[in-house]
C-alpha cells in the first residue's frame, strides 16, 4: 500500500482560509505567563458573544432592534437597544464561561460581581461602541480589557482588583462590526486580527502581527468643538491642514482607531472647558486601545501622560485621548506642550 505525504498547494480552485481563532488561541496559549487555558477560554467566550452581537447588529434595521431603549446610563447618555442587548450578551457569555469574577461595563453603574469565586479575571467592556451610528448603519464596535484579579481567588472582590492601571492588562481587544466583522486582540505578544466568515460561523486569521505605520496623513477629531480646543491643539490641526492631511471622522472610536492602525493616522478626543477630561472612558475604551496601539508600535496619551500608566480612581472616569501613529502623537504632544510653558 502506497502512502503519499500531503502537500498543501495554494491552488486557485480552493483558496485557503487563514487559521481559525480557536486554533490560534490554542497555539498562542504558551506565550502567556499563566498559561493554564483559562485566558484562552475567556477569549473564546468573548468571541462567542461577538458572533451573537454581530447577528443582532446585522439585523438592527429589521427586527426592531434599532432605536433608543428608553433609559439613560450612568454617563447620562440615552441607551440604545443594541447597547443593552450587547451588554446582556457579553455579560451572559462571561458568566457562563466561568473564568471571570467581575465585569465593569459602560452600561452598568456599578461593578457586576459574577458571584464566581473561582474566576481569576476581571473584564472591563464597552459592549457597543459608536452608539450614535447604530441607526444609520455605520460601523460600530465592542472594546474589552482583561485583567487578572490581584486579591486571592475565592475572596470577595476588592477595589484593587478593578482599579488597575492599563499597564496591568493581560489582554485587550476590539470588535469592528463593519463591512466585514473583525476581532483584533493582544495578549502582550503582538496584535492579530481575525475576520468573521459568516457562512462558516468562524473567525479566521486575516491580519497577522499587525504593525501601525510610524507616521500618517490622516487626522480624526470632531471639529465641531473647535472653538473650545486648547491653542496648542488648534496649532497642531493648522499644521495638519497646511500639509493637506485628510480629515476622517466616523464617530465610532473603534472604526476610526482601526483605520488609523492600518493606514497611519491620529485620533484625538480632547478635553475642553465643558468636559475637562474629554468624553472617552479610561477603563473600557482608552486602556484597551492603548495596549493594542503600543503592541502594534503606535502610541496613546492623554495629552501629557501615557494612557497605560494612568492610575484609575473611578469606574467611569474619562480621559482625553491622543492615539495613533507614534510620530503624529509625539508631534501633537509637542504642540500642546509649547502652549503650556
Ligand atoms: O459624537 P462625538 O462627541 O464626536 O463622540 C463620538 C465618540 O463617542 C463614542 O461614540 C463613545 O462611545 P460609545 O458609543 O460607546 O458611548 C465613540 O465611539 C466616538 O468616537
Ligand atoms: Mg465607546
Ligand atoms: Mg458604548
Amino acid at each position: 500500500m502506497k502512502i503519499k505525504p500531503y502537500i498543501h498547494n495554494e491552488s486557485s480552485l480552493a483558496y485557503s482560509v487563514g487559521e481559525t481563532l480557536d486554533r490560534f488561541i490554542k497555539k498562542k496559549q504558551d506565550d502567556f505567563t499563566y498559561a493554564s487555558g483559562e485566558l484562552s477560554q475567556l477569549l473564546r467566550d468573548i468571541a462567542l458573544a461577538t458572533k451573537i452581537v454581530n447577528r443582532e447588529t446585522n439585523r438592527a434595521g429589521l427586527a426592531n432592534i434599532g432605536g433608543a431603549f428608553g433609559q439613560t446610563n450612568v454617563q447620562g447618555e440615552e441607551q440604545q437597544k443594541l447597547d443593552v442587548i450587547a451588554n446582556i450578551r457579553f455579560t451572559r457569555a462571561l458568566t457562563k464561561g466561568g473564568e471571570v469574577c467581575a465585569v465593569v461595563s459602560e452600561e452598568d453603574d456599578e461593578v457586576i460581581d459574577l458571584q464566581n469565586s473561582s474566576g481569576k479575571y476581571v473584564v472591563a467592556i464597552d459592549p457597543l461602541d459608536g452608539s450614535s451610528n447604530i441607526d444609520v448603519n455605520i460601523s460600530i464596535g465592542t472594546i474589552f480589557s482583561i485583567y487578572r484579579r490581584v486579591t486571592p481567588i475565592g475572596s470577595p472582590i476588592q477595589l484593587e482588583d478593578i482599579m488597575q492601571p492599563g499597564n496591568k492588562q493581560v489582554a485587550a481587544g476590539y470588535v469592528l462590526y463593519g463591512s466585514s466583522t473583525m476581532l483584533v486582540y493582544t495578549t502582550g505578544c503582538g496584535v492579530n486580527g481575525f475576520t468573521y466568515e459568516q457562512s462558516l460561523g468562524e473567525f479566521f486569521l486575516s491580519h497577522p502581527d499587525m504593525k501601525a505605520p510610524n507616521d500618517g496623513k490622516v487626522f480624526s477629531i470632531n471639529e465641531g468643538g473647535y472653538n473650545q480646543f486648547d491653542q496648542g491643539l488648534k496649532n497642531y490641526l493648522k499644521v495638519c491642514k497646511e500639509r493637506e492631511y485628510s480629515a476622517r471622522y466616523i464617530g465610532s472610536l473603534v472604526a476610526d482607531f482601526h483605520r488609523n492602525l492600518l493606514k497611519g493616522g491620529i485620533y484625538i478626543y480632547p478635553s475642553n472647558p465643558k468636559n475637562p477630561n474629554g468624553k472617552l472612558r479610561l477603563l473600557y475604551e482608552a486602556n484597551a486601545l492603548a495596549f493594542i496601539a503600543e503592541q502594534a508600535g503606535a502610541s496613546a496619551t492623554d495629552g501629557e501622560n501615557r494612557i497605560l500608566d494612568i492610575q484609575p480612581t473611578s469606574l467611569h472616569q474619562r480621559t482625553p485621548l491622543f492615539i495613533g501613529s507614534s510620530v503624529m502623537v509625539k508631534e501633537a504632544m509637542s504642540y500642546l506642550a509649547k502652549e503650556k510653558v
